[in-house]
């Protein structure tokens, strides 16, 4: 193979350069934040070169931004290290060239955060001015003042210029499509947002407007607990307290600091880019952590604080890679450990804050197996049980709410025959077949939270030989009575007869009908049963549609053959048949009635009647009671 030619690549400035300006930023408004940020860093230089006596340090460190509308200019002044002929050179002249690394190598023991490194930032100013000048002077002694002049072509001009203190001005001349960053209201919004922590003084026309000190930057020992509320207020405004939080502060392997509050989550959470903001040195990047922190954990408040996440060029654009996966981990595993510490030190708390903190857990525990083994004991339910559940193995509240982890209940039920784990999603519609349970003293957990229709599912996956059922699923051997029933001159039991006269009522093949007599809770006529299975699927229908899971068409209508309502129904159809004036019996018609009346009375009791089958039950309902009263008279 013949090389033809080894080179390098060449770049014409003409076409790079509109290039820089316009589409490695995508947010115009950041120019402020790259300047300011340039403004920090060479006040950090100055002092740590002043430190090592290589020049003076300056009086009061501070960045100022003035505006003047007549000439349409921004100025941000600083009063850090400045540069020299020499430096403006290197790196203002040479794009992509940062002095960062070459300074913190000389200055390796004073070691500290130094915002830039792309070697680009300052040219971000080109996206809101068609001319920009810098007037520096280096702090370094016996240095003269430069100004550095380029009007967005690739062309610049550098001249010797007065100027008495050390620091630098960048003065952008604003075009005029861009001058909205005239209004003072716009630049302070503006160091509001990117600048307020930053360590030095900001001001806008001399006011200072940023509130430098982070509190994440502060070691946890110096903060209380109003430091954190103050905090999470001053993010955060008008939304009440948070929960509880987590100071994040480490050095190894990454650095990273933050705190993460767990607010008290009313209406819908914000599973999609959550409202964690995040900072790279002070600065603020970005208003979503999607890609640094779990998704489980994004409806969480707070900061994030790190140089070891890898931006991009823009700052705001996550490059996905192996540190953020585990600086992700580090974050689940803190949560995993503070929970365990309000879980023993404080039960009665955890099971107050339970409501707000279980969806984020239970879909942590779904999505990260590493999660949920570290909150596998986390993980409670409301437990209901006539007699009292032993201390040892449940967490009781102060309103004498008793929990229970799954565990402990797989524990307790281990010599069962049927090892079934019995739960209630709502004890209003399905208080009937709860208060069943109940009565028969059996242990029920109650699963009422939306992600439960999901999650029991993922907890009977990893149990063996347990399965959930839920308290309306069906009815145990155990819940009815069953004593062998007589049967009549033709075979036929009474329960034969009722189940055979309520499924020609009803005339609806989707309806099982049983017949049953129950044990206890005889005041209940008839019930509305959804086998496990089928009503799983429906469920998982309903959350596809996202539509709350409704009566599905085919389900069981148990009819309780103890129940006065249901006796008296048999006595009528065993009574004498009268055939009224239109040759059809009274009695038929009548039976059909009180059929149909106690199915829709099964599902008012599950909140089951849309609003048509309402009606026409309200009218059926006052029909029959005309009708009965009118056999009395
Ligand atoms: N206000 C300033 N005072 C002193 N030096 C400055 C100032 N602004 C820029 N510089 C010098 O110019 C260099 C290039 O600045 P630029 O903003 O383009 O990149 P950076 O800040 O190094 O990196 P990044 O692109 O990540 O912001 C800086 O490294 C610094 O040496």
């Amino acid at each position: 193979m013949t090389v033809i030619e080894e080179g390098q690549i060449q770049i014409h400035t003409e076409n790079i350069f509109p290039i820089i300006k316009k589409a490695v930023y995508s947010d115009h408004e950041i120019f402020l934040r790259e300047l300011v940020s340039n403004g920090v860093d060479a006040i950090s230089k100055r002092r740590m070169a002043s430190i090592a006596g290589d020049c003076e340090p300056n009086e009061e460190a501070k960045i100022e931004i003035n505006i003047d509308r007549e000439k349409s200019t921004i100025t941000f002044s600083d009063n850090g290290i400045g540069m020299s002929s020499d430096e403006v050179k290197k790196y203002i002249n040479q794009v992509a060239f940062s002095s960062a690394q070459e300074f913190l190598q000389k200055y390796e023991k004073e070691q500290e955060g130094i915002i830039g490194h792309f070697g680009l930032g300052f040219y971000s100013s080109f996206m809101v001015a068609n001319k920009v000048e810098i007037i520096t002077k280096s702090a370094k002694e016996g240095s003269t003042a430069v100004k550095w002049s380029c009007d967005g072509s690739p062309n610049f001009s550098l001249t010797e210029i007065e100027r008495e203190e050390a620091g630098t001005d960048i003065i952008l001349y604003l075009m005029q499509e861009e001058i909205e960053y005239i209004e003072p209201a716009r630049i302070k919004t503006l160091i509001k947002k990117y600048c307020d922590f930053m360590p030095v003084d900001v001001q806008f026309s001399g006011e200072s407007i940023n509130r430098r000190n982070p509190p994440w930057r502060t070691s946890p020992q110096d903060m209380q607990e109003k430091d954190y509320i103050e905090l999470y207020k001053y993010l955060y405004p008008f939304q009440g307290d948070p929960l509880f939080w987590i100071h994040l502060n480490t050095d190894y392997p990454y650095n990273l600091q933050g705190i993460l509050f767990f607010p008290k989550i009313s209406g819908r959470a914000d599973w999609e880019s959550g409202e964690i903001k995040l900072y790279s040195n002070h600065v603020f990047v970005s208003d979503s952590v999607k890609d640094v922190v779990p998704r489980f954990l994004l409806p969480l408040r707070g900061v994030i604080d790190s140089t070891d996440i890898p931006l991009n060029v823009s700052r705001s654009a996550l490059q996905s890679n192996k540190k953020v996966r585990s600086i992700s981990n580090f974050i689940s595993k803190k949560i995993a450990d503070k929970l365990k510490v309000i879980r023993n030190d404080d039960s009665n708390f955890y099971c107050q804050i339970w409501d707000s903190i279980s969806p984020f857990i239970k879909i942590g525990a779904m999505e990260d197996e590493k999660f949920a083994e570290q909150v596998e004991d986390l993980i409670i339910f409301q437990s209901i049980k006539q007699e009292r559940l032993k201390d040892e193995e449940t967490i009781t509240n102060s309103d004498n709410t008793v929990y229970t982890i799954i565990q402990e209940y797989v524990n307790r039920i281990q010599t069962e025959e049927n090892k079934k784990i019995i739960y209630c999603t709502d004890e209003i519609s399905q208080a009937n077949a709860l208060a069943l349970w109940k009565d028969l003293g059996k242990e029920i957990i109650i699963a009422d939270t939306v992600i439960d229709s999901q999650f029991i599912p993922w907890i009977e996956s990893k149990l063996e030989n347990i399965s959930f059922q839920r308290v309306d699923a069906e009815i145990d051997e155990d819940t009815s009575d069953k004593s062998p029933e007589l049967k009549d001159i033709d075979g036929e039991s009474k329960s034969d007869i009722l189940k055979e006269l309520i499924e020609q009522s009803l005339d609806n093949k989707n309806i099982t009908v049983q017949v049953k007599s129950l044990k206890s809770n005889s005041d209940v006529p008839a019930m509305i049963l959804l086998p496990e299975q089928m009503r799983r699927i429906n469920d998982m229908g309903a959350l596809m549609d996202q539509k709350l899971p409704g009566l599905p068409d085919n389900h069981i209508l148990l009819i309780n053959k103890n129940h006065p309502m249901v006796e008296g129904l048999s006595k009528l159809k065993a009574s004498s048949i009268i055939v009224g004036t239109e040759g059809k019996s009274q009695n038929e018609e009548l039976i059909k009635q009180i059929a149909l009346h106690l199915y829709e009375m099964a599902c008012l009791g599950i909140g089951g009647l849309d609003p048509t089958k309402n009606i026409s039950f309200q009218k059926r309902s006052a029909e029959l009671v005309g009708t009965l009263l009118g056999k009395i008279v």
